[in-house]
């Protein structure tokens, strides 16, 4: 049994994230959201996991390091200098970052992945995604873990090969790119399509999240792994034993 800290636990996936804990036999050492003391919430807990906001990473890697326990981030809408922040936290403790905690996610990008290097450049990949009409960042993580999936088949840069809010003239498409469209609205809980469109065909790999209590059980599953683990940054995949 584990003492699991949340970070964002008054959210919509701390809330998922507390049900799962109650029923996974682990103790829920507590929770904080904005103004809350992520440093007392590790010294409290063998593992933090964070679905929160990109502003609260740099304290929440602190508290971890200072507990010297490990911490699974779920959340999104990180640049370059929060995963520079990640890399070197994960010198010090073992930090697990991921856009998607799900089993079927974590799968999906393999797959993509897999058909990305198969397919060759001639065949375009674009990537869509809808999400509930609160989400404020896009594309979503899960977007772009699966567009540097493909780019990682294909042996591109995403950050050089990617095309973001096309509108207006844009002119054609830049050939060998990875597109991205968001969709916004409801209660969506994720629904994501990578899109390998050939001459006179396309592929269509999909995943729909039907709730968040699949993002929460994959988080949980990922704390418990992370438990024995050495400083260092893990992914899914790793958790899941698809590496
Ligand atoms: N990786 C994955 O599988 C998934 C990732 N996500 C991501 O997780 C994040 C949270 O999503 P969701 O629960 O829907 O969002 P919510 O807005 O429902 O919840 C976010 C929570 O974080 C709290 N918070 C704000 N600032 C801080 C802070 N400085 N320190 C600690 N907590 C803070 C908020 O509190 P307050 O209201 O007081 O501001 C709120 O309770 C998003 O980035 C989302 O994209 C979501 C689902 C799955
Ligand atoms: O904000 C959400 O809700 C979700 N965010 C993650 C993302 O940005 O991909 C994961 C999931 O799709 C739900």
């Amino acid at each position: 049994m584990a003492r699991i800290g949340i970070i964002g636990s008054e959210g919509a996936m701390g809330h998922a994230l507390a049900h799962v804990v109650a029923a996974s036999g682990h103790e829920l050492a507590g929770g904080i959201d904005r103004g809350g003391d992520p440093a007392g919430l590790a010294d409290a807990s063998d593992v933090l996991i964070d679905f929160s906001v990109p502003q609260a990473l740099d304290a929440n890697l602190h508290a971890a390091i200072g507990a010297g326990i490990p911490i699974v981030i779920g959340t999104t809408g990180l640049d370059t200098s929060h995963h520079d922040a990640i890399d070197n936290a994960a010198r010090v403790v073992a930090v697990l970052q991921t856009g998607n905690t799900s089993l079927g996610v974590t799968l999906l990008a393999h797959l993509v992945r897999e058909a990305a290097a198969r397919l060759g450049p001639d065949w375009d990949i674009e990537i869509l995604e809808m999400h509930h009409r609160r989400k404020v960042d896009a594309p979503s993580g899960t977007a772009l873990l699966l567009g540097e999936a493909a780019a990682q088949g294909r042996g591109i840069d995403l950050a050089e090969q990617s095309e973001r809010g096309r509108d207006g003239h844009t002119g054609a498409r830049q050939e060998g790119a990875v597109g991205f469209a968001s969709l916004r609205g409801g209660t969506v809980a994720g629904e994501h399509s990578v899109i390998l469109a050939g001459e006179e065909e396309r592929l269509i790999l999909s995943h729909s999240a039907e709730n968040r209590s699949i993002f929460a059980r994959g988080a949980v599953r990922a704390a418990e792994w992370m438990l024995a683990r050495e400083p260092g940054r893990y992914t899914m995949e790793e958790v899941l034993g698809l590496q």
